[in-house]
């Protein structure tokens, strides 16, 4: 993209704003050019026929009412010019034809160019985020990101395949048609361009105050929707409580409040229309007056004062769309500013300087002197230790302390501010990001699977795999037995929420996927409480398989698995307040021994001091 990105989002307004928008879809409309020039060549031609067609039925007026008078007025050899008048009729067909083909090719062409524009920029907003640094999502929802990959190109593919068109068309229609009325007659065509200023007054009027009604509407809907969410997200909480009265007359309060808005905006902008038609009417009205006198005094031809009729109503035509246009386009111009802003976003660099080799990783992980804050707050002071190739190193503290934080930081999902992170003395800021990565295999409490079949749930963990390596994954993550049980075995189909398999199987094939992975270390994070003893015992069974001859970090839940850990890290307040074994830690009789002590879940607890 050749588009200039040096220049702050912020810093863009109005015109600077409109340009940056419009070359950077120019970027994705360039592949189309010729559909995209063809097309609208045809939206000029049929302009072109619309402005032509009123003068040459004119024509047809007045040779019938030059015909018809000489015969009444007996003028010998007089008679309808039927030759002429089918001539006319002719040169008519010719026309509406032209214009019917040239806007049949405008739409194939322009519908064609502008969708697979929308697709080309879908496509580079979803590799765009892929390339987005963790920190990105800090700030930013996902749901707004995703809204703009739905809702911003829904918008400016409606816009454009609308009004694109038609303000072309508009465009073109004034040109056109205030030209031809100047080339039949000056005095009139001063009085009918009065439909012109007086319009945009009037328009100009109510939309600014229906537009502030808009505002409420919108917001309204936002509340709306937020109700909405929140009653179907609580549900069965609403059920239990007792509380549908309760949610019932919210919900009727705020779609009470939304008809009111939507009332008020909607009138308000529903009088634009027959204000102008008013106008128009009273515009015709002069027009006829003027042109009748013109007409008798023999300076204006009787078809050319129809004609002059038919143009103020082509005139009217755009000039009553005018405020549906401009909203259309504005929202059209907020829609590709967000989009074209995300696409501008900062990447995440994945250049390393240093090439590694997974099958040649050991998997000694050390942290020297790490310092790291999320912003200018200074989380981590100063964090040191060193875990050995194939150990496990349990993560014990309390909530918010910074356990998930150095997985974090491990992962390169945010960088240190100071010190370093190595792998095999390596620093990791020295890796390409993608490599470094392909290293680890991440089990999560909040497990994440696809819609989509066990078995491709499974093989996401290395595309590679044959069949046989999956389902020898499954056993080893003591999940293949369920799957047997399932209609369909593999081939059973998660949906969409993942709410047809119970949490702790999806942890145990979450489980299956990291060890199809065979990574050099393994991250974990112990499932809690949300499952019953016996899968407890089979989670348990299933993770010691995976860590098994690879550097694991474990954030620890459970006694068993901090005692049986070659080295505990107990965080607090971002910093390793103690580290050590099991034993070595009991004998400090500091913040472990009472951590230990307190409780049976050993992260999750309220902060120490
Ligand atoms: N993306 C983020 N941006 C800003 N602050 C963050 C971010 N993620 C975590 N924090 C803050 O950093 C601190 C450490 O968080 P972290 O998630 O590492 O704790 P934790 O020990 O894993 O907690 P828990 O056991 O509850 O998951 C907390 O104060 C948290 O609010």
């Amino acid at each position: 993209m050749s588009v200039d990105r040096t220049e702050n989002k912020n810093d863009r307004k109005g015109l600077a704003q409109v340009g940056y928008c419009l070359k950077y879809l120019m970027n994705f409309l360039r592949p189309y050019k010729g559909g995209l020039v063809l097309g609208l060549l045809m939206v000029v031609v049929a302009n072109i026929t619309f402005a032509v067609m009123p003068v040459v039925e004119g024509e047809m007026t007045t040779q019938l009412f030059s015909d018809g008078e000489a015969i009444l007025k007996g003028v010998e050899g007089a008679h309808v010019h039927f030759d002429v008048i089918f001539g006319i009729m002719g040169t008519l067909v010719i026309i509406y034809i032209i214009k019917t083909v040239s806007q049949l090719i405008t739409a194939v062409f322009l519908t064609r160019v502008l969708q697979q524009a929308m697709c080309d920029i879908r496509n580079a907003l979803q590799k765009k985020i892929q390339r987005l640094p963790v920190r990105y999502f800090d700030d930013h929802a996902f749901g707004d990101v995703l809204s703009c990959v739905t809702n911003d190109v829904d918008t400016l593919s409606n816009a454009l395949q609308e009004t694109l068109q038609r303000v072309l068309a508009a465009i073109l229609t004034f040109i056109f048609v205030i030209g031809m009325m100047f080339y039949i007659h000056t005095i009139l065509a001063c009085i009918a361009i009065l439909i012109i200023p007086l319009s945009l007054i009037v328009t100009r009027f109510f939309v600014t105050r229906s537009q502030k009604l808009f505002d409420t509407q919108q917001e309204t809907l936002g509340e709306l929707n937020g109700t909405i969410t929140e009653m179907y997200g609580g549900f069965n909480e609403i059920i239990l409580y007792n509380r549908q009265k309760m949610a019932l007359d919210k919900f009727h309060d705020v779609n009470d409040r939304m008809r009111k808005a939507s009332f008020r905006a909607q009138f308000a902008s529903s009088l634009i229309s027959p204000c102008i038609s008013l106008i128009t009417y009273l515009i015709i009205g002069s027009v006829a007056v003027t042109g009748c006198l013109f007409v008798m005094n023999g300076t204006l031809l009787l078809g050319n004062l129809q004609a002059f009729v038919r143009y103020i109503w082509q005139i009217n035509d755009p000039l009553s769309q005018i405020s549906q246009l401009s909203s259309q386009v504005q929202s059209a111009f907020a829609a590709m500013g967000r989009i074209f802003n995300l696409m501008d976003e900062e990447e995440e660099v994945q250049n390393g300087k240093v090439e590694i080799r997974p099958d040649k990783v050991r998997g000694e992980v050390t942290f020297d002197h790490v310092v790291f804050g999320y912003d200018d707050e200074t989380l981590m002071r100063d964090v040191n230790f060193q875990a050995k190739p194939g150990k496990m190193v349990a993560i014990v503290g309390p909530t918010g302390a910074g356990k998930t934080t150095l997985m974090n930081l491990l992962l390169r999902f945010y960088d240190v501010k100071g010190g370093a992170i190595k792998i095999d003395g390596i620093d990791i800021r020295d890796m390409n990001r993608e490599e470094l990565r392909q290293l680890f295999s991440l089990v999560l409490q909040d497990t994440w699977l696809f819609k989509g079949s066990i078995y491709d749930n499974i093989h996401y963990g290395r595309l590679t795999a044959r069949k046989d390596e999956v389902i020898s994954a499954a056993k080893m993550a003591n999940v293949h037995h369920f799957i047997k049980t399932l209609t369909g075995g593999y081939n059973f189909e998660i949906n969409e929420e993942s709410s047809n398999i119970s949490q702790g199987e999806k942890q145990l094939l979450t489980i299956a996927r990291a060890i199809l992975k065979d990574p050099r270390i393994i991250i974990l994070d112990e499932a809690t409480s949300s499952v019953d003893t016996r899968l407890e015992k089979m989670l348990q069974d299933a993770m010691h398989k995976v860590m098994d001859g690879r550097t694991s970090f474990v954030i620890a839940h459970r006694l068993s698995t901090v005692r049986n850990a070659d080295l505990i890290l107990v965080v607090d307040h971002g910093d390793i307040v103690e580290q050590g074994t099991h034993e070595e830690l009991l004998a400090k009789k500091g913040v472990y021994e009472k951590l230990y002590h307190s409780g049976t879940s050993l992260a999750n607890h309220q902060p120490v001091c």
